[in-house]
């Protein structure tokens, strides 16, 4: 069975959302909200999360979804939540064109209910889409990289992954030139690319660079040091004679980076024992790698397990790399971590 027409649906949301996520990107107002675990969520992550469950739940009503945030924050403050209204309701505006296939938000009411949608508990059971309206919030802020992530799973497999990196460039050769690319992929049917500017173009068939050998090869890291450890990927890249500086960019950036050829290893290296990996995190991602001949496992060298629920309750930390490179950087990264974590 392929899943052409979920791939079609995941697209078209994802790219209606980076409309409303790009405007707040360009303005000063980010509306930012500290939420319970410290972390930051702004007006753009609750607009694209509503327009995106939005859109599953017009295409495919049956369908549950996994997704980052809930609407408490905006029930609690009324001007953010005209203001997320607010960007919305323009976003639906400007882009009429797509309502027969996306449908659309009625009210503000409506737009709280639907964030909601997406407080699934997920499972190993029937289809779930897992959603991060905003992968890299912190890149985001910055005026870093970050992305917009929609996995699609049956019985707790992913099939189909979609990604818009907004700001990466559209060729790498001219990271001054253009900006905004599309990934995506179907489970067993390969990885493609192409710029946000042409919608209706067919994307491009992109694979994982063919460097296997490490004095040549490149690290794409977070920039985070508190959601991956730097100085233990530093001792790792040295022990496999990786001489070139890592590339260091926010969110699910990385993912789609190595897996058109930009980097050639990808490690996320757990800094606390209890911090579990988000579904919505890796799913799309994680396709997308493999699809494109990478291999992602955690550090203990086990399968990406996305039956658990909203987290990855049984894995620690990613290590993800082209497959002729994987065992040898698994390796690395069991010795380097074995003495203080393993
Ligand atoms: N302690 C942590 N360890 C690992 N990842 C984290 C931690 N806290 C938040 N994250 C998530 O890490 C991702 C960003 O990763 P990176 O550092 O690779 O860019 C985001 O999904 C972020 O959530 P969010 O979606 O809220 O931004
Ligand atoms: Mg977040
Ligand atoms: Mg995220
Ligand atoms: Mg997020």
């Amino acid at each position: 069975m392929s899943y052409a027409n979920e791939r079609r649906i995941a697209e078209l949301a994802i790219q209606r959302a980076c409309l409303l996520t790009e405007r707040v990107y360009n303005s000063q107002v980010k509306g930012t909200i500290t939420k319970g675990d410290k972390s930051p969520v702004t007006i753009a992550d609750f607009g694209a999360q509503a327009l995106i469950i939005s859109s599953i739940a017009h295409a495919f009503p049956e369908d549950s979804v996994v997704g980052e945030e809930d609407s408490s924050g905006l029930r609690a403050d009324q001007s953010k939540r005209d203001l997320v209204w607010g960007l919305v309701k323009d976003t639906l505006d400007a882009t009429k064109e797509l309502t027969a296939e996306l449908g659309k938000i009625k009210d503000d009411e409506e737009m709280l209910a639907v964030i909601d949608k997406g407080t699934h508990q997920g499972g190993s059971v029937g289809r779930i889409w897992a959603l991060d309206p905003i992968d890299g919030t912190k890149g985001f802020l910055r005026g870093g990289q970050y992305a917009v992530c929609l996995g699609f799973m049956v019985d707790g497999k992913v099939q189909v992954g979609a990604l818009v990196c907004p700001n990466l460039p559209v060729d790498p050769e001219k990271p001054e030139g253009e900006k905004g690319i599309l990934l995506s992929a179907i489970r067993g049917e390969g990885a493609t690319m192409r710029p946000l500017s042409a919608p209706s173009a067919q994307g491009t068939p992109i694979s994982m660079s063919s460097i296997t050998d490490f004095s040549k090869a490149r690290f794409c890291e977070g920039v985070e040091a508190g959601h991956s450890s730097h100085s233990e990927q530093a001792s790792i890249a040295k022990s496999l004679g990786i001489t070139a500086p890592s590339i260091q960019m926010d969110s699910q950036a990385k993912y789609a980076s190595i897996s058109r050829g930009v980097g050639e290893i990808y490690l996320r290296l757990p800094t606390s024992m209890t911090y579990e990996e988000k579904i919505w995190d890796h799913a799309a991602g994680s396709l997308i790698v493999e699809e494109a001949g990478g291999v992602v496992t955690d550090i203990y060298g086990k399968e990406l397990d996305f039956t658990q629920g909203r987290t990855l309750k049984t894995n620690k930390g990613i290590v993800a790399a082209l497959k002729a490179l994987h065992p040898t950087v698994l390796k690395a990264v069991q010795e380097e971590l074995k003495v203080s974590k393993l």
